[in-house]
């Protein structure tokens, strides 16, 4: 900081705000902190008694945190992103789509590493639409050492940290097992829950059938679903430790490559993931997400919705914020399940 001739104060950096008062017109401040001063408000800051100001002085090898957002917001922002403008420093990135927000988050964690560097987030893997906050970035300082933007740029890597997908995966065969249901003692109530949660992401149940519970039966709708132009199969229920729960079993005699049978997240222990050859997935939904709320059903659709391809490590990642506390009034996702 330096304090230098309001005359030769153009293209300087203001240190703090400047308050002007014209009585009984206006109080406030006239310039803030960080702006950069032009030819036109030099007769201005005279007329506020502004003889001499205290700036930063932009060096060589310095960038204003206006720059310096602009910088990191270039880090974050893929193709469905929307830059907010830059105000005091700070930008932020919003939604353009409706989607699934994807953050790397040892990239993010790497950047934010660096002394005087910061990029907040919404958590990651949840449903975002048009217009929906994502991040902001801005520098710690007025001014800052390009080389710290340098290192965030380095620990970034070449592509985008932050990411929001459109959902591709459009529609779902959905296979109800239960002898209970099939022969008709009880109405079906897990399907309609199945369906009204694919529906909020744009999946439409194009295929359904209901089966009675043991292996053979089970496996042969599932093979017969493979057969439909489907992008999902779902199955429901069968799906714990009962003799004749038999869904896990028929799932992979039908030639999928099981992801997880198991996940550390409460409710939604006995979930199951695959992948068949040709990459669509398959899942085994256990009943709790006939009854519950919220689940892992909940936390990993909109990611399958979106193509993201899960892996053990993804499942693995699920245990902190893996609990719901089942409070009286369920406020999912503005919580801490799935995530803190
Ligand atoms: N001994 C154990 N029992 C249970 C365990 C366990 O680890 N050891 N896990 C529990 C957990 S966690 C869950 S979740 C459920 C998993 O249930 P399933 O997926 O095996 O569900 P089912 O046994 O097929 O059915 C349970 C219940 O829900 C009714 N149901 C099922 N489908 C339908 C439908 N389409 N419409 C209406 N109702 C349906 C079914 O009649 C049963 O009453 O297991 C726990 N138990
Ligand atoms: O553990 Mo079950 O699959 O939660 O409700």
């Amino acid at each position: 900081m330096k304090c230098i001739k309001t005359e030769d104060a153009v293209g300087h950096v203001l240190c703090h705000d400047m308050t002007q008062i014209i009585p009984g017109v206006s109080k406030g401040p006239r310039f803030r902190k960080g702006h950069i001063v032009t030819a036109e408000d030099i007769p201005v800051l005279l007329s506020m008694g502004k003889e001499q100001l205290y700036v930063w002085e932009l060096e060589p090898g310095f960038l204003h945190e206006n720059d310096a957002a602009e910088r990191l917001c270039a880090l974050c922002q893929n193709a469905n992103m929307r830059k907010s403008e830059t105000k005091e420093g700070k930008i932020e990135l919003s939604s353009d789509i409706d989607g699934v927000f994807l953050v790397d988050t040892e990239r993010l964690n790497a950047v934010n590493s660096i002394d005087e560097i910061m990029i907040a987030t919404r958590r990651g893997n949840g449903i975002v639409h048009p217009g929906d906050k994502l991040c902001g970035t801005r520098v710690i300082p007025l001014v800052i050492e390009e080389e710290k933007l340098r290192q965030a740029e380095q620990a970034a890597g070449g592509t985008p940290i932050l990411e929001v997908r459109p959902f591709t995966l459009k529609t779902a065969a959905v296979v109800t097992t239960g002898s209970e249901v099939a022969k008709g003692r009880i109405p079906d109530s897990f399907t309609p829950v199945v369906e009204r949660k694919l529906a909020a992401l744009g999946i439409r149940m194009t295929e359904h059938v209901l089966v009675e519970d043991g292996m053979e039966n089970v496996a042969a709708a599932i093979e017969q679903m493979k057969n439909k132009p489907v992008d999902m199969i779902l199955c429901t229920g069968g799906m714990s430790v009962d003799p004749d729960d038999s869904t896990p079993g028929a799932i992979k005699q039908s030639g999928a490559d099981i992801v997880t049978y198991g996940a550390p997240v409460l409710p939604g222990a006995m979930f199951l993931l695959g992948y068949y050859a040709d990459g669509r997935p398959v899942m085994g939904l256990p009943g709790c997400v006939m009854y519950a709320k919220a689940t892992i059903f909940d936390l990993v659709l909109p990611r399958i919705a979106a193509g993201v391809r899960l892996t053990r490590r993804d499942f693995v990642a699920l245990g902190e914020g893996g609990l719901c506390l089942g409070c009286e009034v369920c406020t999912y996702p503005h919580c801490g399940f799935g995530g803190v």
